[in-house]
């Protein structure tokens, strides 16, 4: 058996295994995007912007504190220390098994089993009767800014930083942006955001859109419907030229708009395996390539390119290696997400621009943080949670948080959602402890009256 990377392809291999001869490739990091380069490290500086935030922001709660300042080098260290460490275990871990081959390089098919990997000057082939393409995705870069010939970061470069920008021009406004945008602002960097939508955060529920745009407008500069056209200047002096003509000067510029599936670097032609437009991957719901023994897996394939998504179809991908005749299908039905911003934000299902243009029958409500006693103590005058449900049935369709803990009070929705359980009886079975934060969603559904 091959696996072409070890983020989520990692986890396929277990000691079930243990008969077969395993390689496992990998041409970068161990444990790929979300140990390295994405979840894991932005949530950890996130948490410490989140701090940051909370000193500045106690004079509200008749707390005198100061802050003094956000250590970025020490923060960075401490960061990266743990998770450099984590490769290390982890790479170590697979190097000492004794049934997996651990290949450092760039694997390309040369045939519809066959692989050939490239390890610095030389390259070897491999054949393989089962084979796991879980190569993830990289970060986009359009062309003005590919054929400018300036630096720029990407999330791939920007968390290794040696000191924060003082004014960071950030192309995109979607998870990547806003969630690096809030790190970097705790950290001190003036923050602009070029757009090309009108809002941030576009495909999530509109009503959550156009309160979080609102909120950080008086954060950072915004420029949105806006197109970056050239990027001039010179390292350090950059000048962003929009569509409209206006200029942006910055030091930095972070490039996230949106992530390429690595799948054109795998010659896939010669095996036989073809992608959509946008490169990911065919697969059916058995995470199954159009050649037998073929599998994929994760932001190279997955209309949800979310780490818990990843690791789920990594579940599917071995019980199906494993289980020929006994195949699972992934379930993708109430995928739940959450940007670790401030305020946070977290989804699941159906928004509601998706119920009206699909002409569904349903109601809808929305609670207030402020409300409801723990948002009383917490001061929080923008927090909200919206319930969609059928009119009909009171089955969930969709629900969407903004505000402190979002991504956390979110899950029992998401527990209904996948276990059909109805909103009234969500809301009236089981206890809502009193007086937590939780009561928001509880009032949301009780408001329902579905
Ligand atoms: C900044 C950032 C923050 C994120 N935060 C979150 C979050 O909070 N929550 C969440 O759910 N998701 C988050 N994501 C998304 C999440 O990281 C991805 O969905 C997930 O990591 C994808 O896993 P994967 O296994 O499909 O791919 P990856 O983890 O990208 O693994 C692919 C591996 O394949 C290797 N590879 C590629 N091509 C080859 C080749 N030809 N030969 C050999 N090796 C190859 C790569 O080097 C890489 O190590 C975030 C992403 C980013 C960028
Ligand atoms: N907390 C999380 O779960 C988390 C965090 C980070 C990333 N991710 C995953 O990684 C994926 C990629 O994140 P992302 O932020 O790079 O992509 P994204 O798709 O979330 O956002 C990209 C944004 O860039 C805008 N854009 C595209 N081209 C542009 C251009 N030329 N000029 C200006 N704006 C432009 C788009 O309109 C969009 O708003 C996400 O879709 C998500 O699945 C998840």
């Amino acid at each position: 058996m091959i696996v072409i990377g070890t983020g989520s392809g990692n986890m396929v291999v277990d000691d079930s295994f243990a008969g077969l001869d395993v390689a496992i490739v990998e041409e970068d990091l161990f444990g790929g995007t979300c140990l390295n380069v994405g979840c894991i490290p932005s949530k950890m500086l996130a948490y410490a912007a989140e701090v940051a935030d909370s000193v500045r922001g106690a004079g509200r709660y008749d707390v005198d504190a100061e802050l003094r300042g956000v250590r970025w080098t020490e923060l960075r260290d401490r960061v990266f220390r743990r998770l450099d460490a984590e490769e290390a275990e982890g790479r170590a871990g697979r190097e000492q098994s004794d049934f997996v081959t651990v290949y450092s390089g760039h694997a390309r098919f040369v045939g519809p089993k066959k692989l050939q990997i490239e390890l610095g000057e030389e390259s070897i082939a491999v054949e393989g009767d089962q084979i796991v393409i879980a190569a993830g995705g990289r970060p986009s870069v359009p062309p003005p800014v590919a054929e400018a010939g300036l630096p720029y970061e990407t999330s791939d470069t920007i968390m290794r930083i040696d000191s924060p920008p003082r004014r960071l021009a950030v192309l995109g406004g979607g998870y990547v942006a806003i969630e690096l945008a809030h790190v970097l602002a705790a950290a001190g960097s003036e923050i602009v955001i070029v757009e090309q939508a009108d809002q941030l955060l576009g495909p999530q529920d509109e009503a959550i859109c156009q309160a979080f745009t609102e909120l950080v407008s008086d954060r950072y500069e915004l420029h949105l419907g806006r197109e970056l056209t050239g990027l001039e200047g010179e390292p350090g002096a950059l000048r962003l030229i929009l569509d409209d003509g206006s200029v942006i000067e910055a030091d930095t510029l972070l490039v996230a708009v949106g992530r390429t599936p690595n799948s054109d670097n795998l010659d896939l032609e010669k095996a036989g395996i073809s992608t959509y437009d946008d490169g990911r991957i065919v697969v059916d719901e058995y995470q199954r390539t159009e050649v037998d023994g073929v599998y994929a897996l994760g932001d190279i394939c997955t209309p949800y390119p979310l780490k818990h998504v990843a690791n789920r179809e990594a579940e599917v991908v071995a019980h199906n290696l494993r289980n020929p005749d006994d195949l699972r299908a992934t379930d993708h039905n109430a995928v739940p997400a959450a940007v670790f911003t401030s305020p946070q934000i977290a989804s699941v299902g159906a928004t509601e621009q998706d119920c009206r243009d699909a002409g569904r029958d349903y109601v809808a409500t929305s609670t207030q943080y402020a409300e409801v006693a723990y948002g009383w103590a917490m001061e929080d005058s923008t927090g909200s949670c919206k319930v969609l449900a059928d009119r009909d049935t009171g089955r969930l369709l969709g629900a969407h948080i903004l505000g402190p803990q979002a991504a956390t009070l979110i899950q029992p929705l998401v527990v209904a959602m996948t276990l059909d359980i109805d909103a009234r009886t969500l809301a009236e079975q089981p206890y809502w402890i009193h007086p937590a934060l939780t009561e928001v969603v509880s009032n949301a559904l009780r408001d329902l009256n579905a």
